[in-house]
């Protein structure tokens, strides 16, 4: 039998398979190169417009004439070669293409490295360069390896404060960040149930963190009800028995608060460890943590309270932050004495609103924290959207259970 990934991309692990793109996505970083790249290929046409998309996420609003004359120029390209745009404030790339666009069984490529978050619906997906990007507008094909894969086999279910946050930098810690390169991660077992939605996203989205090509989960009852509330009907599948490269097996309810400390993702510990180490940031956000169940997860928290240390959040897209809004989980981030930003990427890559400065220490939900990615100097602490609340409450690395 067959992995998800090769009943998708119809070839065995190994092989080299051609394939047409179901969806297509860059933003505004990758789209300007791609663009570039698109001309460099001569008097070309997109040849599938209608399966692309363009979001303007990373630097939105542009922080500058050089970033806003870039835009400028892709925003128009976009609109006039057919493709979906979507202008600053709509959101993070991924989300977007989370709220409804992408569908199990697709092939999904993003200009992107965290593309792979789409795939907790049971679609391959994954990022490719722009120059491929260009490749894939002009054709609407591309080709792949087909990767081997490793199960992730869950178990349990989660306890209070314990989240999808905590479990995806577990894997990570458990796999390494070179661990899977160019494998799939295929999460299955009868804890997948026990994942919803929102939490499949944060899982898959960390699966380029450990080298892999996609993460995936099987389409069943939680994709289906997700998807039938932007208007699909969609087939379940589960996995059958399949030759898998390993299996790494987790139990959900064994999981605690965990955090990955500055420089690695996959050097993960438990929160408590570093608890009361004071903090000059907190933020909430970005592809991996900035939906609406993680922004109720923080509210959850602060609710009643202030935060004690500047506070950033950032919803992923307009959907999210108008739930949050009608839901009333804004007013209670905002009443804590938190800052919001527009949808979209906020202070994650380390181009704008909310760069530390040296020698400062962040908090942040997001999956990286590289050596100088969000401030030249800085250091970043990973975390889940509990954590961070319960620090940001305290001014200093705390953990969500000390506020049962
Ligand atoms: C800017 C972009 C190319 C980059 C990526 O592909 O991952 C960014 O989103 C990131 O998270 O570092
Ligand atoms: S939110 Fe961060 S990790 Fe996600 S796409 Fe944007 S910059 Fe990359």
């Amino acid at each position: 039998m067959s992995t998800l990934s090769e009943i998708i991309l119809k070839g065995g692990a190994g092989s080299f398979v051609d394939c047409k793109v179901d969806r297509a996505f860059a933003h505004d970083g990758t789209g300007i190169q791609a663009l570039v790249a698109l001309r460099g290929l001569g008097d070309v046409k997109p040849a599938c417009p209608e399966k692309v998309s363009v979001i303007y996420d990373h630097i939105a609003p542009a922080n500058n004439t050089t970033t806003a004359n870039l835009q400028h120029e892709l925003r128009e390209f976009s609109k006039q070669a057919g493709f979906c745009f979507h202008d600053i404030g709509d959101g993070i790339c991924h989300q977007i293409m989370s709220e409804g666009v992408c569908l199990p069984g697709e092939v999904v490529v993003g200009a992107d490295s965290h593309s792979c978050t789409l795939g907790a619906f049971g679609a391959f997906a994954t990022g490719v360069g722009a120059s491929d990007m260009a490749a894939i507008w002009a054709s609407g094909e591309t080709w792949f390896k087909v990767p081997e894969t490793i199960e992730i086999n869950l178990d349990g279910d989660f306890r209070q404060f314990c989240e999808p946050k905590d479990l995806a930098l577990t894997y990570v810690k458990k796999l390494g960040m070179d661990g899977a390169t160019y494998k799939a991660l295929e999460f299955t077992g009868e804890g997948a149930v026990n994942v919803p939605m929102d939490g499949r996203l944060t899982l898959c989205n960390m699966a380029i963190e450990t080298g892999a090509k996609t993460g995936l989960f099987y389409p069943d009852a939680v994709t289906k009800e997700y998807l039938a509330g932007f208007g699909h009907s969609i087939k379940t599948a589960k996995p059958e028995e399949c030759s898998y490269e390993k299996t790494v097996d987790i139990d959900i309810g064994d999981l605690e608060p965990v955090l990955a400390v500055p420089h690695r993702v996959d050097t993960v510990e438990p929160v408590t460890r570093y608890s009361g180490t004071p903090l000059d940031q907190v933020f909430l956000g970005t592809c991996t943590n900035g939906r609406y169940e993680d922004l109720k997860r923080f509210a959850d928290i602060v609710r009643g309270r202030k935060v004690s240390v500047r506070t950033i959040v950032v919803p992923a897209s307009r959907a999210v932050l108008m739930q949050a809004l009608k839901t009333g989980v804004l007013s209670d981030i905002i009443d804590a004495g938190c800052s919001i930003g527009t949808p979209g990427c906020g202070p994650c890559l380390g181009a704008h609103m909310g760069v530390l400065g040296e020698g400062e220490v962040g908090l942040s939900t997001a999956n990286r924290n590289f050596k100088n990615r969000m401030g030249v100097g800085a250091e970043y602490y990973l975390c889940s959207p509990s954590t961070a609340a319960a620090s940001a409450v305290r001014g200093e690395i705390t953990s969500p259970e000390e506020f049962a």
